[in-house]
C-alpha cells in the first residue's frame, strides 16, 4: 500500500527535473518488439510503475530487458520472441499493455489480449484499434474477457479514426509499418508523443510522412531494425510541475520542459495568473498574484490535454469566482470533485461539465486518488492546504510521476511517500 502525506503551505521554489514522457515511453517498448534483430536502447526513461509493469510484460512474450534506472535507460532485445500472449495480471494494470499487439501481430502472427487495464475514465473502448487491424487484414475474435487477433501478413489499406485517438493511431502506425503496400491513416492523433514515436520508428526504418498534420501515410517496409532514441520530455509531468508553483504562489525553474508542448493549458494558466519565461530549455514559472477563474474545455492536442484538467480544477479551487470545466475525451473523469469538496472545495458537476466556485480554502484530510490525475491533483490541492492531507493509492501517482516526493520536496514542500503492507 503506497500513500501520500502532504502538509500545506510553503510556496514552491527551485528547480525540478522534469522525467520523461510515459505516453512516448510506453509505445516506443512496444516498437522496440518490432525489430527481430539488435537491441534498442531508450533513454530518459520515466521511473514509473507503467514502465515497471511495460518491463514485464515485455519479459512476459520473451523479450531480454534491463531497466537501468539509476541510468534511466533500458535496453531492449527482442530477437526471440516466444509467447502472444499478454497476460491479465500484468496487461490489467496499465493502459499501455495494449501498445505490444503490433509486434506480437507481426513477429508471432497473433495477439492474445487477456486484458488492458489504464485509468478507470469511463468507457475506453478500442473498437478503432480492431476496426484498422480487421482492415488491414487481421481476424479478431472478441470474447468476454480474452481477445484474439490474428495476422499473417498485413497488406496496406486506408484507414480512419472516428476521433484521433492516441494510442490507436500509434498502435495503427505500427502495423502499417511492416504491412505490404501503402497505408493511409485519417484523422490521426497530433500529441507530440505521437510525433516522438514516429521520429523512432523513421530512424528504426520505417517510412512515415504527414505526422502532425491529421493524415498519415505509411509505406511498408521489409524490417525494422533496433535503435538508441532519447524520450521526450513529460509535457503532463510539466504541467503539474508549473501548476505546483502555481496553487503554492511560488516560482521555480524546470529543467527540460518545453513549453509549446503545453497547447492551450499554458493559455489557460496564463489567464489564471500564472507567468511563463522560456529560457530556452528551462521554463520559468510564477505566480505572484492572486488566481482568476477560468474556462477549460478539454480537447485533443493542441487543445487543453484531458490528463491536466483534474490539477487545473484543484487550482480553481482557489481562483476568486466560479470556474467551468468541461471534459470532452473522458466520461468518467470527474470523481476528483467529491475528493476536493471533502476538502473544503465547492464544486458542482452536472454530467460532462463541472463549476468549480472559489475562493474556498482547502483543508486536509484523508482522500481517494481515482486514478493518476485525480492522484497528483489532490497532492497539489494538499499543497496548499491547511494541516495534512493523506492521498490513497499512491501506486496510481506513482504510474505517471517519477521519484515524486523527492522532487517536491526539492522544491521545498512537504509531501512524503510512505509504503506499509496491504
Ligand atoms: C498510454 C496513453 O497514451 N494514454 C493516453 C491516451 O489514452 P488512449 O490512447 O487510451 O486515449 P484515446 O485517445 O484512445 O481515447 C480518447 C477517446 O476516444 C475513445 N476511443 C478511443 C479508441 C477507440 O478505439 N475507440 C474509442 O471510442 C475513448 O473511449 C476516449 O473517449 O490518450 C488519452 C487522451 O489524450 C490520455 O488521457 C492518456 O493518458
Ligand atoms: C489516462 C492516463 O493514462 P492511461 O491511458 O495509461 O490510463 C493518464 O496518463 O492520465
Amino acid at each position: 500500500m503506497v500513500r501520500y502525506r502532504v502538509r500545506g503551505g510553503n510556496a514552491l521554489r527551485g528547480t525540478a527535473f522534469i522525467q520523461g514522457a510515459k505516453n512516448a515511453v510506453l509505445p516506443m517498448i512496444g516498437a522496440a518488439l518490432l525489430a527481430a534483430k539488435g537491441r534498442t536502447v531508450l533513454r530518459n526513461v520515466p521511473i514509473i510503475e507503467d514502465v515497471r509493469r511495460a518491463v514485464e510484460l515485455a519479459e512476459a512474450v520473451g523479450a531480454k530487458v534491463e531497466l537501468h534506472e539509476k541510468e534511466r535507460t533500458l535496453v531492449i532485445d527482442a530477437s526471440e520472441l516466444t509467447s502472444p500472449i499478454l497476460p491479465a495480471e500484468i496487461a490489467r494494470r496499465f493502459r499501455g499493455s495494449v501498445l505490444f499487439v503490433p509486434a506480437l501481430l507481426h513477429r508471432l502472427g497473433e495477439a492474445i489480449i487477456e486484458g488492458v487495464g489504464g485509468c478507470n475514465l469511463g468507457s475506453r473502448n478500442l473498437d478503432f484499434h480492431y476496426l484498422g487491424y480487421k482492415r488491414l487484414g487481421a481476424v479478431v475474435n472478441e470474447g468476454d474477457a480474452v481477445i484474439h487477433v490474428k495476422a499473417s501478413g498485413f497488406t496496406g489499406a486506408t484507414l480512419y479514426l472516428d476521433t484521433p485517438s492516441h494510442t490507436g493511431t500509434e498502435n495503427l502506425i505500427m502495423a502499417a509499418s511492416l504491412a505490404r503496400g501503402t497505408t493511409v491513416i485519417e484523422n490521426a492523433a497530433l500529441e507530440p508523443e505521437v510525433l516522438d514515436v514516429i521520429d523512432m520508428l523513421t530512424r528504426m526504418g520505417a517510412k512515415i510522412s504527414g505526422g502532425g498534420t491529421g493524415f498519415i501515410t505509411v509505406e511498408g517496409v521489409e524490417e525494422l531494425h533496433a535503435v538508441e532514441h532519447t524520450v521526450m520530455p513529460d509535457r503532463l509531468d510539466a504541467g503539474v510541475f508549473a501548476m505546483a508553483a502555481a496553487i503554492t504562489g511560488g516560482e521555480v525553474n524546470l529543467v527540460g520542459a518545453d513549453l509549446d508542448h503545453l497547447g492551450v493549458v499554458r493559455y489557460k494558466l496564463e489567464q489564471m495568473g500564472v507567468e511563463f519565461a522560456d529560457h530556452g530549455a528551462v521554463l520559468h514559472v510564477r505566480r505572484d498574484r492572486p488566481l482568476r477563474p477560468i474556462n477549460v474545455i478539454t480537447d485533443t492536442y493542441p487543445g487543453f490535454a484531458t490528463d491536466l484538467q483534474s490539477p487545473i480544477m484543484a487550482i480553481a479551487c482557489l481562483a476568486d469566482g466560479a470556474s467551468y470545466i468541461h471534459e470532452r475525451i473522458f466520461d468518467g473523469r470527474f470523481a476528483l470533485a467529491s475528493e476536493l469538496n471533502k476538502m473544503g472545495a465547492d464544486i458542482e458537476v452536472k454530467e460532462n461539465s463541472a463549476v468549480v466556485r472559489g475562493t474556498t480554502p482547502l483543508r486536509g484530510t484523508e482522500v481517494t486518488a481515482h486514478d493518476l490525475r485525480s492522484g497528483i491533483a489532490l497532492v497539489l490541492a494538499g499543497l496548499a492546504a491547511e494541516g495534512e492531507t493523506v492521498i490513497e493509492s499512491g501506486y496510481l501517482i506513482n504510474r505517471g510521476h517519477s521519484y515524486l516526493a523527492e522532487r517536491m520536496q526539492a522544491l521545498g514542500a512537504d509531501v512524503v511517500q510512505e509504503i506499509s503492507a496491504p
